[in-house]
C-alpha cells in the first residue's frame, strides 16, 4: 500500500521532505500540496504531479489524502494539527508543535479525546547517527553518570526581519531542549539565562549569542550556547562530562586535508546537510509506522514538554542577568503517552 500524503507549506523544509518522499524513500507519495505562496506551490506541484488545494484545511479534508505533513510557519501548526486530529488523520508536524505550551496542551487534550495517537513531532536529532552513538555511550555507562553538559547551537546567519525576539529559544534551542532530555533520560527542573556581549551582526531585537543554564531532576547542569550569527558555519556541539570520562558528539564526516601549510577540515554551513540522513530515517520510519497505524516517534507529549521548557527559557531570557531562576514543572505523563 502507498501512503497518500498531503503537505501544508512548501517552503524550505516542505520541499526537502517532498523531495525525499518522491526520490529517496519508499511507501509514500505526495498527492496534495498547499502554500499561501501560490507561485511556489505551483512550481512544486508540477514537479511531482500533485494536486494544489486552496487551504490547509482542504488538504486535510481531501478524501484521497491519508496522512498530513505540516511544514508551514510555526504559528500555523496548532490549527492544522488540531484539524488533522478532528479528521482522524495521522499528522507529522515540524517543530514547534505549537508556539506556546497552551497550544501544545490543546493538541495533547484533543489527541487523548480522540483515543488514538496520530501526532508525531519533527525532532529529527533523535534519528541522527551521531546523537544515537552519544546516547549509547551514556546508556552503557562508559563515562559513569553524566554530571555536566556543554552544548552549542550555532547558525552562520538567520533571515533578517523573520528571526527575532524569542526565536533563539522557540525556533533554535528547542532542538537541544528535546534531544538532551532524550539523551540523558531526565527532565528539567529550572532554567536561568545570561547574555554575553552581543555580536555586531545581531539585529537590534535579538540577543545573540545567548546562554541558558538548565538543571535536571538528577542534578545535571547544562550550559547551552545559542549563537545564530556565528558566520563561520552550521555547528552543533555537545559534550557530556561524566563521573569517569567525557563524551563528545561526533563531528560530521569530513576529509582531513594537508594543503598549503595547513591541516584542515571543512565545516558545514547548512542544517539541511548536517541532518540529511537523520531526516531520511525520521520520515521513512514515520511512513512505515503510519502504514501500520502506529506512532512511535516523538509524540505530542514530547512537543508539549519541549514547549513548557521553552516557555520557561523565554521567561528566563526576558529576565536575563538578573539571577532569576525559573522553575520548570510538568504534570505526570498521561498513560496514553507511556
Ligand atoms: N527540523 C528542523 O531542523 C527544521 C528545519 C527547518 C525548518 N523547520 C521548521 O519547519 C517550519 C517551516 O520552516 P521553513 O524553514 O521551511 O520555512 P519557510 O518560510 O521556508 O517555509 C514555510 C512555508 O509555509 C508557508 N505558509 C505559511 N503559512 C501558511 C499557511 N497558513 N498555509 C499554507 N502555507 C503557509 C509559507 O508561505 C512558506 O512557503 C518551521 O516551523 C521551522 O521551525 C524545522
Ligand atoms: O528552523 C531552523 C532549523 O530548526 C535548524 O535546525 C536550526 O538550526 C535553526 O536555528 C532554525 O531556525
Amino acid at each position: 500500500m502507498t501512503l497518500r500524503v498531503g503537505v501544508i507549506g512548501t517552503g524550505a523544509i516542505g520541499q526537502e521532505h517532498i523531495h525525499r518522499i518522491t526520490n529517496k524513500l519508499t511507501g509514500a507519495k505526495v498527492v496534495a500540496v498547499i502554500d499561501v505562496n501560490k507561485e511556489q506551490v505551483q512550481a512544486v506541484a508540477e514537479k511531482i504531479d500533485a494536486k494544489i488545494y486552496e487551504t490547509g484545511h482542504d488538504v486535510i479534508k481531501a478524501e484521497d489524502v491519508d496522512a498530513i505533513i505540516v511544514t508551514s510557519w510555526g504559528p500555523t501548526h496548532e490549527e492544522f494539527v488540531l484539524a488533522s486530529i478532528a479528521a482522524g488523520k495521522p499528522v507529522f508536524c515540524e517543530k514547534p508543535l505549537a508556539v506556546t505550551a497552551e497550544g501544545c496542551k490543546r493538541i495533547v487534550d484533543a489527541e487523548i479525546a480522540h483515543g488514538k495517537k496520530l501526532v508525531q513531532v519533527g525532532f529529527m536529532r533523535r534519528y541522527d547517527e551521531s546523537y544515537r552513538l552519544l546516547k549509547e555511550t551514556i546508556d552503557n555507562q562508559r563515562i559513569g553518570e553524566p554530571l555536566i553538559v556543554h552544548c552549542a547551537h550555532r547558525n552562520p546567519s538567520v533571515p533578517q526581519g523573520l528571526y527575532y525576539g524569542a526565536m533563539p529559544i522557540v525556533d533554535t534551542f528547542i532542538h537541544e531542549i528535546d534531544v538532551l532530555r532524550w539523551l540523558l533520560n531526565d527532565d528539567y527542573v529550572s532554567v536561568q539565562a545570561i547574555s554575553p556581549r552581543k555580536t555586531r551582526d545581531a539585529a537590534e531585537d535579538l540577543q545573540d549569542p545567548l546562554m541558558v543554564l538548565l538543571e535536571t531532576k538528577k542534578g545535571i547542569r547544562i550550559n547551552g550556547e545559542i549563537f545564530v550569527n556565528c558566520r563561520y558555519g552550521y555547528d552543533i556541539q555537545c559534550q557530556v562530562v561524566g563521573e569517569t570520562g567525557v563524551a563528545n558528539l561526533p563531528e560530521p564526516m569530513s576529509v582531513l586535508m594537508r594543503s598549503e601549510a595547513k591541516l584542515s577540515t571543512d565545516i558545514l554551513v547548512d542544517w539541511k546537510k548536517r541532518f540529511i540522513d537523520a531526516f531520511d530515517v525520521e520520515i521513512q520510519e514515520w511512513i512505515n509506522d503510519t502504514l501500520k497505524g502506529e506512532v512511535n516517534g516523538p509524540s505530542a507529549w514530547d512537543g508539549y514538554f519541549a514547549a513548557v521548557t521553552a516557555d520557561a527559557c523565554v521567561e528566563a531570557m526576558e529576565a536575563m542577568n538578573s539571577g532569576k531562576i525559573v522553575p520548570i514543572s510538568m504534570p505526570e505523563c498521561p498513560k496514553f503517552y507511556l
